[in-house]
């Protein structure tokens, strides 16, 4: 599939074109969108359509007709016939209605910094339709349709990381999408299918008018989490594919350090049944199978091991003990982030049924922050996991025979092996589990005149959790470079040749061959992955094998299995 560029400012931009079908388009309104269908639309650009269900459409222009009655009628309503948050004591006429809506993305045009990645804003908009689709927004069909417009073109508004507290939702980020939809000033620009123009120009070539909103309008578009949501929503399905390639390197390590498969018997996690810890059990015994690196002590032969004791240590032993709850809090941060997705998130809400509306705070991003930061510190807990690995494997006093720093050819006395790949993941790990703390508890109390004295910060949670992602995904290549390497010094030690095509257990190889193939560097029974250290640039395998790993490429789609098997935890 083609992608989209997962960021305006990263080397791992790819063109942006479309699935041409819209057989299979996704559809916004007939049921609940999942994360997976998000995904498809921001990232490989699958068709949205609306529902064709007349009751749904009637419902949305019914509480438009709602709104234009109330301000007919001079009805006070927060945001339509009041000023906005602190200010909704100020009386707004009827004629000035229209003028509020539009004045409110002026107010707005605040944000700071870089420009998020486009896949962020198009899963934004993908989620602000599916809010709005509920009819309890006040908004015209008119403007959903020009949302669609853009998303099925590859016409993505430029949106600034800071300006959101998470609290009225995410204002200024979706004034920015509102502003540059209707075509408010040319100073909103967009990325028009890789072309960076201005708003007033994109429309045109979309064969649109610029529109004015109507009362509630800009409210309706500005109040709410989806910028937030959606960059959660890309996180959470990153870091799914990180947490099983995490698996598949610990499961390159344990088969490197000759590790027993025993401690994943399904007789101890019967007897500790949490279901994220039974499902690390399962697929470490799944990721071994027929693996002939593995001490293969199923059938509860206990083996003494010379100068080792005779079982191995926490990091290969506890292993799913530790990985249980990170388990399950992502699963648990998927339900959520899938429950805002299909939520209505504005305020006022428009009850049709009761002719009424109501004033409350579906905005409160509280949800996405919160989960944000769980999944940040799950991340540094698999980063420091992936740490204590990498150490076990670089030391010959714990490593069961392999060499030191895994050094390839002994016979050069010269040779560091992977003591500097080592290093760089030190570095990195750290960072890692310092974007594990928490921000949801540190807002500011005197936000917006007071009104917004308690807010979630869930889009500032959502960001760092998205930085935390990238850095990740340069973490998790290097321990997947250690793995192969340790997995060809056992085939060696036990075997007599370097192939650990021919050792490796049949889920582990396709991923070994996966990243030989990335780097360019096929197996050999002669040679390691990493023989002399003169002979490769270990600095473009990194940067090759993070970038397969982030487009969801050949490495990813080795753990195919794994990673479906994590739906159903
Ligand atoms: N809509 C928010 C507050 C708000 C909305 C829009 C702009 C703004 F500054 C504040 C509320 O219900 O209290």
């Amino acid at each position: 599939m083609n992608t989209v560029s997962l960021s305006t400012n990263t080397t791992q931009k790819t063109a942006f074109s479309f699935v041409p079908s819209s057989d299979d388009a996704v559809i916004v309104g007939d049921r609940n969108l999942t994360v997976e269908e998000v995904i498809s639309v921001a990232r490989y650009g699958k068709q949205v359509r609306l529902t064709d269900d007349p009751e749904k459409l009637g419902n949305i222009q019914a509480s438009c007709d709602y709104i234009h009655n109330a301000v007919e009628s001079g009805e006070p309503i927060y945001g339509v016939t009041t000023g906005f948050g602190g200010m909704a004591n100020v009386v707004i006429s009827p004629e000035s209605a229209t003028l509020l809506q539009n004045n409110l993305m002026w107010y707005h045009k605040v944000g700071a910094g870089k420009k998020i990645p486009l896949v962020d804003v198009r899963a934004a908009m993908l989620l602000r339709v599916n809010s709005h689709i509920s009819g309890a927004s006040g908004i015209r069909l008119e403007i959903l349709k020009r949302m669609l417009i853009f998303l099925n073109a590859g016409v993505t508004p430029h949106v600034c990381e800071f300006g959101s507290i998470g609290a009225s939702g995410d204002l200024t980020p979706l004034a920015y999408i509102t502003g540059a939809l209707i075509g408010l000033n040319s100073s909103y620009t967009v990325d028009f299918n890789g072309e960076e123009i201005n708003a007033l120009t994109a429309l045109k070539k979309l064969n649109l008018e610029p529109l004015h909103l109507l009362p509630k309008e800009g409210l309706a578009m500005m109040n709410g989490t989806s910028v937030m949501t959606g960059i959660a929503a890309n996180c959470v399905y990153d870091t799914k594919n990180l947490l099983g390639l995490s698996m598949a390197a610990h499961a390159l390590a344990i088969q490197g350090l000759n590790g027993t498969n025993q401690s994943f018997h399904p007789f101890i996690h019967k007897l500790k049944p949490h279901s994220g810890q039974k499902w690390a059990a399962d697929q470490m015994l799944n990721l071994l199978e027929g693996s002939q690196l593995v001490r293969d002590e199923l059938n509860g032969a206990h083996n003494y091991r010379g100068k080792h004791p005779i079982q191995d240590r926490y990091s290969l032993r506890c292993l799913p003990q530790y990985m249980g709850p990170i388990v399950d809090g992502l699963d648990q941060i998927q339900k959520q982030i899938e429950v805002e997705i299909n939520s209505v998130t504005d305020n006022p809400l428009i009850d049709l049924e009761n002719q009424a509306s109501y004033h409350g705070g579906n905005f409160l991003g509280q949800y996405i922050g919160v989960g944000m930061d769980q999944l940040r510190y799950y991340i540094g807990l698999l980063a420091k996991h992936l740490d204590v690995q990498i150490a076990y494997l670089v030391a010959p006093e714990f490593n069961n025979g392999l060499s030191a720093s895994l050094v390839g050819n002994t016979d050069r006395v010269v040779n560091m092996g992977l003591k500097g790949l080592q290093i760089t993941g030190n570095s990195i790990m750290p960072l890692l589990t310092f974007y594990g703390n928490s921000i949801a508890d540190r807002f500011p109390t005197h936000a917006e005149q007071y009104n917004q004295n308690i807010n979630s910060q869930g889009f500032a949670s959502a960001n760092l959790a998205r930085q935390s992602v990238e850095i990740f995904q340069q973490y998790i290549v290097i321990a997947l470079m250690f793995g192969v390497q340790s997995v060809d010094l056992r085939t060696y030690k036990n075997f007599g040749h370097y192939d650990a095509r021919a050792t490796l257990s049949p889920a582990t190889k396709d991923l070994y061959l996966a990243i030989r193939n990335v780097v360019g560097q096929p197996p050999s029974a002669e040679r390691p992955y990493i023989w002399d250290d003169n002979e490769q640039a270990l600095d473009e395998h990194i940067a090759k094998i993070a970038i397969d790993i982030a487009n969801g490429g050949q490495i990813v789609q080795a753990i195919n299995n794994l990673l479906l098997s994590l739906d159903n935890v």
